[in-house]
């Protein structure tokens, strides 16, 4: 939704602009051809032609949603060009809709995009049957006990981290891109990455970069025209073509390359265990399989394989980001979280995945990180596959429902004194409605991240490596002030950090980090 609405217009041609008034129109009359039946939710007053287009905020989104959730209460209703745009604002409504009713509420919207580029296989786009065989071809390799297969990498990358931040402390963002896509491209493909600038890396940025545009507003003409998709003039002239296969072949890089890479591996002996790998052992060993069977399977594999890393890495990313700014403002929290590190170590040793379970310090601070940057503050959006009625308001076919994280977990009720980092709110008895209703973190119904376990392992053995190893301070501002911690506006929440000063605890904890026993 990080649309520059006004560039857009300005950047119209004469005929682009036939095309919205043409566009325009046709929405009008779907509008008017509504008649009867439950009333729509409330929502604030919609322009005609453009609905909320130019209500729906940029920047500084959080006070204006707020405010619209105190006037038209738990279910907030908007338009952008005609596409009903849903905002639910209460856990108990996103609960009842988006969990209980997930049959209705998991489709994913903007569907003629993801035709127009070709993208009907990419999992986190397509919805109905295919989406769901892709879900569970993800989740028996990502999820429940299969998630531990992974922990061995997992504890290799966060120790290549603590070295990495020992050598190059002022290279934390490189760090942090490493040390991620190195994570899942390990468990998805036993791909290493050795540095910030690794080829495979560039690629799958660079995808990820042109997926950034199927958010962007002409992808919400195409979804509402009546069938603008088909319309090849429109996309020559709008330029709209260019960038269209410029998307269809970087995914189709990023899908094919890295799968025949670990298939030659595979043929070599040098394969590593992991999900492509696995997954096809699993294949060849269905003796049963016609060759177009193998085909097909292997394909499916493809596909699933090349959504991980855009998956796993931004969510992940951000969370970490956010954490090495949070634990340098908040000096007591680290400290605290050393303590107990040192207990369970008796100092000895970087800590593992079995002490997971005697630290529950460190997980309240990951808890409080996922509250405190809140990485998807309107969820993913899902979309309605068919029309709904919730106490007596009509939630339409196709609408965009989005689920209100931000204000869920900013609700002083649940969270007392929200706007503070926190983590001693997770624990402890009191503790357990907070860490119940932090599970919306991860998504809702039949959507929700295949990836949490994955990454739940990754968080823990990451951030209890770097504060067993570390202390981290905000680097003096030639002002004096302590830098605060902001973030840029839209889907994805990105942090905006500041210098910090990374420096070893003592000199025995360097020699761990550095892997000297
Ligand atoms: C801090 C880390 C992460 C957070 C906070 C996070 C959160 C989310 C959220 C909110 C969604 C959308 C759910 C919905 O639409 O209701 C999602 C989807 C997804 N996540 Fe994660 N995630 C993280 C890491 C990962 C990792 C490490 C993986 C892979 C191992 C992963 C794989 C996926 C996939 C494949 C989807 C798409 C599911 C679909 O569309 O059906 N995520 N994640």
């Amino acid at each position: 939704m990080a649309t520059n609405i006004s560039t857009f217009l300005s950047s119209l041609s004469n005929t682009d602009g036939a095309v919205l008034t043409l566009g325009s129109a046709w929405i009008l009359y779907l509008l008017l051809a509504r008649k009867g039946g439950p009333p729509l939710p409330p929502g604030p007053r919609p322009l005609p032609l453009v609905g909320n287009m130019f209500q729906i905020p940029q920047k500084d989104e959080w006070p204006i949603y707020e405010s619209w959730a105190k006037k038209y209460g738990p279910i907030t209703y908007l338009t952008m060009l005609g596409t009903p745009m849903i905002v639910l604002n209460s856990l108990k409504v996103v609960r009842e809709l988006m969990d209980e009713r997930s049959g209705i509420y998991s489709n994913r919207p903007l569907m003629a995009m993801k035709e127009l580029c070709d993208l009907d296989w990419v999992l986190t786009y397509i919805s109905g049957e295919e989406q769901r065989i892709r879900r569970t071809t993800v989740q028996r390799y990502f999820s429940g006990p299969a998630s531990v297969k992974h922990r061995h990498h997992q504890q290799d990358e966060s120790r290549i981290l603590v070295a990495n931040l020992l050598k190059k402390p002022d290279d934390l963002e490189d760090n942090i891109k490493q040390h991620t896509s190195s994570s899942i491209l390990l468990g998805t493909y036993g791909y290493r990455v050795s540095s910030a600038d690794d080829p495979i890396v560039h690629e799958m940025e660079r995808s990820f970069k042109q997926a950034e545009q199927l958010n962007g507003p002409l992808a919400f003409l195409i979804e509402v025209g009546p069938n603008l998709k088909n319309w090849p003039t429109f996309l020559s002239i709008s330029g709209f073509r260019k960038a269209v296969d410029e998307i269809k072949t970087v995914f189709t890089a990023c899908r094919v390359d890295p799968f025949l890479r670990t298939k030659q591996k595979i043929d070599d002996g040098s394969a590593v265990p992991c999900f492509v790998s696995t997954s096809l052992d699993d294949i060849a060993s269905e003796a049963s399989l016609s060759p177009d069977e193998v085909k097909h399977k292997e394909e499916l594999l493809m596909d699933c394989a090349s959504v991980m890393y855009a998956a796993a890495t931004d969510s992940t990313t951000c969370t970490l980001r956010s954490f090495f700014a949070l634990m340098s403002l908040h000096p007591l929290v680290m400290k605290r979280a050393q303590e107990d590190i040192d207990r369970v170590t008796e100092k000895e040793r970087l800590p593992t995945f079995d002490d997971w379970e005697r630290l529950p310090y460190i997980n309240a601070i990951i808890l409080e990180v996922l509250r405190y940057n809140t990485v998807t503050p309107l969820g993913l959006p899902h979309g309605t596959a068919k029309d709904d009625v919730y106490n007596g308001v009509l939630i339409p076919k196709g609408s965009m429902v989005c689920a209100n994280v931000w204000i869920i977990f900013h609700d002083p009720e649940i969270f007392p004194d929200p706007y503070t980092f926190n983590p001693d709110r997770f624990l402890g008895d009191e503790g357990a409605r907070p860490r119940e209703v932090l599970n919306i973190a991860w998504g809702f119904g039949r959507r929700s991240c295949p990836g949490r376990q994955f990454a739940e392992a990754a968080l823990f053995i990451t951030i209890s490596s770097v504060i067993a190893c570390f202390n981290m301070a905000p680097k003096p501002t030639s002002t004096g002030e302590i830098p605060t911690l902001k973030f840029y506006d839209g889907f994805i929440r990105r942090p905006i950090t500041f210098p910090i000063s990374i420096t070893p605890r003592s000199n025995k904890w360097a020699e761990l980090a550095a892997g000297d026993k």
